[in-house]
């Protein structure tokens, strides 16, 4: 049994959930003042967990500590290989060769990387909305257009709207899908008939095709990824981003699975790409893979059981918000368009008024009005919490506009 009640003190360790909230939620400096002292916050913003990483991993740092040289390094031996594909053959029934893989510190330079080598200037990247907003960075970043495909929200069921995107993807233009799936952050699992009708798509006007399923070990349980290069193993133009960061707590340790079947795109690659790899993360990736299933297991429960705790509070003390609990990811997608406007800035307000860090739509490039993102891994106490700060200050804001209604109606 692992703790995952356990409270653990992240300050002084260069965290952004702690120490870089002011710039990436505000664009402001530490200069900016909160009637609540940094440590009083609850936080639920950034996507990593409040919960210590596995012991195997932390003990596989060790034992590399222990070789007391940190030399360039790069995953030259089979080992990690062997423990990465034979997690995605136990977990997903998928595997691929190994010369295929290649390894970036991160999914995010990894998109900024290929979006260069994979769409010329004039090309165009289209991406489902709302989205992870640095689907549209890697895009900006290389001058490339972006083109946004709206998802369905069918009150809270989101759908992808084959119509919008077959008709956007036609454009000779657009070369160019990042694929979200699971998806951040309304937590869908697309279905094998959903990504058979994108990927058909997608084959049909030749265009490649990122697959960021970074999210994927992070199920609801019940719940099954299916990875997109499994239904299109023959079509080479599709790179699969995987990373143990999200899954095992490891973000800090930057490194990420880049999986290219095209010879082309991944000698570029190899010939561009910074090819060397911290021994660190490295040793305790590969322990992750090899070892950490258990740990997983049971992280999946202690997620399911807070999201259930999250729909009942909310049903309870927030009735017209509109949340489904997500297929995947520990992110709760919250519609609380019967209490904000869309002109509010929602982080802001809750940082204000409840004293809680979170994300609001607006950070999700668009289809995102007045939605919140909570990020519920971890100690159920501090969900609890948060929860509590997030509706009491909701429902004040309410009772407010009420009396001033009133006030104003009496004169
Ligand atoms: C879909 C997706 N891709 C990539 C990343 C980052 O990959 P990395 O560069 O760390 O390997 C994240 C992290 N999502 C975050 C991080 O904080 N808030 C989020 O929504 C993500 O949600």
């Amino acid at each position: 049994m692992y703790n995952f009640d356990e409270m653990i003190d992240r300050g002084n360790t260069n965290a952004m959930s702690t120490d870089g909230f002011r710039g990436y939620i505000f664009g402001a400096d530490d200069s900016m003042k909160f009637p609540y002292k940094d440590e009083e916050f609850i936080r639920m913003w950034v996507a990593d967990m409040d919960f210590a990483t596995p012991q195997v991993i932390i003990d596989a740092i060790k034992e590399r500590l222990d070789r007391r040289i940190f030399g360039y390094t790069r995953i030259l031996s089979d080992s990690y290989y062997n423990a990465f594909v034979d997690w995605c053959i136990r977990r997903y029934e998928w595997s691929f060769e190994r010369k295929h893989l290649v390894m970036s510190n991160g999914i995010i330079p990894a998109l900024f990387e290929l979006v260069e080598y994979i769409c010329k200037p004039e090309e165009k990247v289209i991406f489902l909305t709302p989205s992870y907003a640095y689907f549209k960075y890697a895009a900006d970043y290389n001058h490339r257009e972006c083109v946004c495909s709206d998802l369905i929200n069918d009150n809270g069921r989101y759908h992808i709207d084959f119509d919008d995107f077959e008709r956007k993807a036609a454009n000779e233009k657009t070369t160019l899908l990042i694929l979200c799936n699971p998806h951040n952050p309304t937590g869908r699992v697309w279905t094998e008939e959903e990504l058979r009708r994108l990927g058909d798509i997608c084959v049909k006007n030749d265009m490649w095709i990122i697959s960021d399923e970074i999210h994927c070990d992070l199920l609801r349980m019940g719940k099954k990824h299916i990875p997109l290069a499994k239904l299109f193993p023959e079509y080479d133009k599709l790179v699969t981003c995987m990373a143990p960061s999200k899954t095992f707590n490891t973000a800090g340790l930057m490194l990420s699975n880049i999986i290219i079947p095209n010879e082309k795109l991944r000698e570029i690659w190899l010939s561009r790409h910074y090819n060397f790899d911290n021994p660190l993360s490295v040793a305790g990736s590969q322990a992750a893979y090899e070892k950490g299933e258990h740990w997983l297991e049971e992280l999946r429960v202690y997620l399911d059981n807070n999201f259930i705790f999250t729909r009942d509070y909310l049903a309870e003390n927030l009735p017209k918000a509109i949340f489904e609990i997500p297929e995947a990811t520990y992110l709760a997608w919250i519609n609380v368009s019967a209490y904000f406007n869309k002109n509010e800035n929602l982080p802001k307000f809750f940082a204000y008024k409840a004293g809680v860090l979170l994300e609001g739509g607006d950070m999700f490039v668009q289809n995102s009005d007045c939605f919140i993102r909570l990020n519920l891994a971890c100690p159920k106490p501090v969900l609890a919490e948060g929860l509590k700060r997030i509706c009491d200050a909701i429902n004040t804001k309410q009772e407010k506009t009420a009396e001033s209604d009133t006030h104003q109606l009496a004169n």
